[in-house]
């Protein structure tokens, strides 16, 4: 590939001396558990301290935008992360979660200018919910918690 002489800008992958909440809904625990246990080996293995990682436990993914906005504006973190599993019924309802848990996370990180990272799955069965959460598809907590810390530090040059 042609090299370019332009500036690249990216945050490291470096979690020491960060600040983070993690919101997880406790909806579907049994996957979102695994969320938990991902996000916060990926946020220690890069350095963060156990002291600085705050968790905050709402009912469901619906809940997670407020819980979400409210860590982001309080100023005590330099990234939130959102962990949730929406996982479809007989209903349409799994379409209203899933678009208000996903809206108002968006919604939530640019209103406050703060990272939140979306780890909320949205999947048509449990198994594709375990799958990534840790099984063949990977972690979507881990993912989440890797962009929680490149967006803390990429937004720390500006
Ligand atoms: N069905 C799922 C839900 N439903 C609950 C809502 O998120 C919300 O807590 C309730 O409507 C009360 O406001 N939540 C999930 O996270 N995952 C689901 O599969
Ligand atoms: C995503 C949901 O709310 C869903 O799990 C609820 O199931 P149902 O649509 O069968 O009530």
């Amino acid at each position: 590939m042609t090299d370019y002489d332009v500036t690249e800008l990216e945050g490291e992958l470096d979690a020491s001396g960060l600040t983070v909440g993690i919101v997880v809904s406790r909806f579907n625990d049994l996957i979102t558990g695994k969320l938990l246990d991902g996000a916060l080996d990926t946020l220690t293995r890069h350095g963060a301290s156990e002291d600085d990682i705050d968790v905050a436990r709402v009912p469901g993914s619906f809940e997670i935008p407020l819980m979400a906005k409210r860590m982001a504006e309080s100023g005590d973190y330099d990234a939130v992360i959102a962990l949730g599993a929406v996982i479809r019924g007989e209903t349409p309802h799994f379409e209203y979660v899933s678009n208000e848990a996903t809206k108002g996370v968006a919604k939530a990180t640019l209103d406050t200018d703060v990272p939140i990272s979306f780890g909320v799955l949205t999947t048509d069965t449990t198994e594709q919910a375990i799958n990534r959460a840790g099984v063949k598809q990977g972690n979507k907590g881990s993912e989440a918690a890797e962009s929680a810390i490149e967006m803390a530090n990429l937004l720390d040059e500006f």
